[in-house]
């Protein structure tokens, strides 16, 4: 009988062993609906990666199919160096999941439902359950609300009880599709330390979200999807930072400085305190020196970072109009593109 030591893993062939997940050309079709469509992504271990797009865009059908809860059209997925579906008694113990509708009893309590999630999880001796549910159940605020049925929770409470079945035990790789998704303000922080407290411990996390904001607070690496294609991937910080190359410029005359711009073929628009000129095929200096040729009082020019948010409307907007930034397969290359 194979034992647990000779778990058959294609880390020395496949993903490498920094790879929590790694998805090749991954794929999925439904019908006439591409769904997923050649999904390269890297999850680091350690890291928390945001995978971020608006509805539709994949997210949910790329996490289903990390976890072989879906069988690709094409491509391939390693989860925790094995390769899914196959290796799914293998990764799965390690891996904790809050997946859209987990499949609760509604006329059981939030407690009794989790002691029979419980109950199926082989790495928690019988003893140690009722400690594990009542640890989870406090973890995301709802051991007041433990006893009532299911079938009466709001959105977020549900939302909770299936993040704490996630959290039952400690795990190698947590997965979670829009944790944040009915959850109230404060619910919202609980889910932010709850994956702090999961980071600060060495999990490493996927979480899913279509707010930018969120994703910007709490994650180290990014991935954007749009359309069933990743348009971007990589470090938070670095896509920030190469989201960066613009200026403020102040000046009373915005609707002129604008089109002085424009006619010297720089990208500009009006952004609340002036004009917003994009740098990528510009310098500050240009700008400066074509808004005084034009006559344009310039008050201040200011570097401005362009935040996630930006970052993601130019990012989708590009592969809307595009060349295809998906066929690229790191943000640095599309980066380098677009300097092109
Ligand atoms: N079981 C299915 N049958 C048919 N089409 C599906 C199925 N699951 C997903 N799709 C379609 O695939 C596309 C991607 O859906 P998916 O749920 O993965 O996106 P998402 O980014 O998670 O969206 P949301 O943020 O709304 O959950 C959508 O067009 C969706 O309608």
């Amino acid at each position: 009988m194979t034992t647990e030591e000779e778990a058959p893993a294609v880390s020395s062939a496949g993903a490498p062993a920094r790879l929590a997940a790694r998805t090749r050309n991954l794929r999925k079709v439904y019908g006439k609906t591409v769904a997923v469509d050649h999904v390269d992504l890297d999850v680091p271990v350690g890291a928390v990666l945001g995978m971020l797009g608006p509805n539709g865009s994949g997210k949910t059908t790329t996490i289903r199919m990390l976890l072989g809860l879906v069988l690709p059209t094409a491509g391939t997925v390693e989860l925790l160096g094995h390769r899914m579906p196959d290796g799914a008694g293998w990764a799965l113990p390690e891996v904790g999941a809050l997946v859209e509708g987990p499949g609760f009893h509604p006329f059981l309590s939030g407690r009794d439902n989790l002691l029979r999630v419980a109950a199926a999880e082989p790495r928690l001796a019988s003893k140690d359950i009722p400690r594990a549910v009542g640890q989870a159940l406090e973890r995301v605020g709802l051991s007041a609300a433990a006893n009532r049925r299911y079938r009466g929770y709001s959105l977020g409470m549900k939302q909770r009880l299936g993040l704490a079945s996630a959290l039952l035990i400690p795990r190698r790789f947590v997965v979670l599709d829009e944790p944040t998704n009915g959850l109230d303000p404060a619910g919202t922080r609980e889910v932010r330390a709850v994956v702090a407290d999961l980071h600060a411990s060495g999990t490493t996390v996927l979480v899913s979200s279509h707010l930018l904001a969120e994703v910007e607070a709490t994650c180290t690496h990014v991935a954007v999807l749009h359309q069933g294609s990743v348009v971007a991937q990589g470090e938070l910080a670095e896509l920030l930072e190469a989201g960066d190359a613009g200026v403020l410029v102040s000046t009373p005359d915005v609707a002129v400085a604008v089109d002085a711009l424009r006619d010297n073929r720089i990208p500009a628009r009006e952004a609340p305190g002036g004009v917003r000129v994009d740098l990528a095929a510009t310098t500050a200096p240009e700008v400066v020196a074509t808004l005084v040729g034009a006559g344009v009082a310039v008050h201040e020019v200011r570097r401005q970072r362009t935040g996630l948010e930006e970052l993601f409307a130019r990012l989708t907007e590009s592969a809307e109009q595009g060349p295809r930034l998906s066929e690229v397969d790191t943000f640095e290359e599309a980066r380098d593109d677009a300097r092109r």
